[in-house]
């Protein structure tokens, strides 16, 4: 094998502790406690789990934490009421809803409820304008810890090649953004894109966010290029447990590639400690405090 581990898991424990450090600051400085609402909707087992540690590693990093859980049939207007209950909290400074939500819940509409400078996700359409206008609003968590892995593995991106593999508006929109707005020349491929293989094989940054699992083979990797695969997939195995696979042929790619993250251990766990990131500068706008900068730089140098 070819490629260096990009090791995710590491770079988010790092990270978590530097966030840590600054919340307990915060409180003894400014008598400030960032919290961070978490609202689940239905018994989805993997969302059970995802949220169950976000709540976790926010308590470890000192901040507080609410969750709410809701059933799946639940009207669209009780949860269009949690938010605004949430919105008027000063205890609560971000607040994230799950997605998927069912079907009797229009997710723009709560994504639109959610007051922007709460909107840790940044998904609302007042942050992911200022994302694609060059203001500074909350940043996608998933973007934003692909980026951080980037950087710590690429330092300047200026002038590289990236392609963007998928057009979500929670993952392949604000990377493509993220990637521009870091001098990279950015193409978005998606489902009606052709010869893709082709597209792929010109990238420097490969990041991969399909949800179709090992989608991407080595051989559309080029020879050194940085991937990410920002994939979650989970797959059968003959023992019956089934595993976690990424978008991307691990075993494939990291023959050609210079360097890989992998699934688990790559960009889900920076998700998380970038959403407590964004918890801990929402609550410091939202108390007119500087917001702590070089957080990641502490974190790895
Ligand atoms: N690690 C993490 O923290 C996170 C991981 N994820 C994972 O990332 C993956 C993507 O998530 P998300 O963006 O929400 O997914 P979506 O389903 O919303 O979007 C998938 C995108 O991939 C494109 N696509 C699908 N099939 C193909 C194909 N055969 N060839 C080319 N493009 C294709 C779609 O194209 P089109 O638009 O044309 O349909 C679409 O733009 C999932 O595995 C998800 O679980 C998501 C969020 C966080
Ligand atoms: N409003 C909203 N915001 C989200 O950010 C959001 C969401 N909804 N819905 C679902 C997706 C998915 N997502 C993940 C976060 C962490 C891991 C993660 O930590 N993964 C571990 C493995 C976890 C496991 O073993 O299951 C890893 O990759 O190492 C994965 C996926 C956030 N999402
Ligand atoms: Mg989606």
């Amino acid at each position: 094998m070819k490629a260096e581990i990009i090791d995710g898991k590491q770079a988010a424990e790092r990270l978590r502790t530097e966030i840590g450090r600054q919340v307990v600051r915060l409180r003894e400085q400014h008598l400030l406690t960032p919290g961070l609402a978490v609202i689940l909707v239905g018994e989805d087992p993997a969302s059970q789990v995802y949220v169950r540690n976000k709540a976790r590693q926010a308590r470890e990093a000192s901040m507080a934490s609410f969750e709410y859980r809701l059933p799946y049939s639940v009207p669209q207007e009780k949860v269009l009421e949690l938010i605004a209950r949430l919105n008027d909290d000063p205890a609560v400074h971000g607040i994230l809803v799950q997605l998927p939500l069912p079907p009797q819940v229009d997710a723009d509409r709560v994504i639109n409820a959610i007051r922007s400078e709460k909107d840790i996700d940044g998904f609302h359409p007042v942050n992911a304008g200022a994302l694609a206008t060059g203001g500074d609003g909350m940043v996608p968590c998933t973007p934003l810890g692909c980026l951080m892995l980037l950087k710590h593995r690429l330092g300047d991106l200026s002038g590289l090649r990236a392609v963007v593999l998928g057009r979500s508006n929670i993952v392949g929109k604000p990377m493509a953004a993220l990637l521009l707005r870091e001098s990279c020349t950015v193409t978005i491929a998606h489902s009606k894109t052709r010869d893709l293989a082709d597209e792929c094989r010109r990238a420097d940054i490969l990041v991969a966010a399909v949800g179709r699992p090992r989608m991407v083979p080595g051989d559309w990797i080029k020879p050194g290029a940085t991937v990410i695969d920002v994939g979650i997939n989970r797959i059968d195995t003959p023992d019956g447990k089934g595993r976690l696979v990424g978008d991307v042929d691990f075993d494939s790619a990291a023959e050609v590639a210079g360097a890989i993250t992998p699934v688990p251990g790559g960009v889900g766990p920076m998700t998380i400690a970038c959403l407590l990131l964004n918890t801990l500068e929402a609550a410091c706008r939202q108390h007119g405090l500087p917001v702590p900068q070089g957080l990641m730089e502490a974190a790895w140098g």
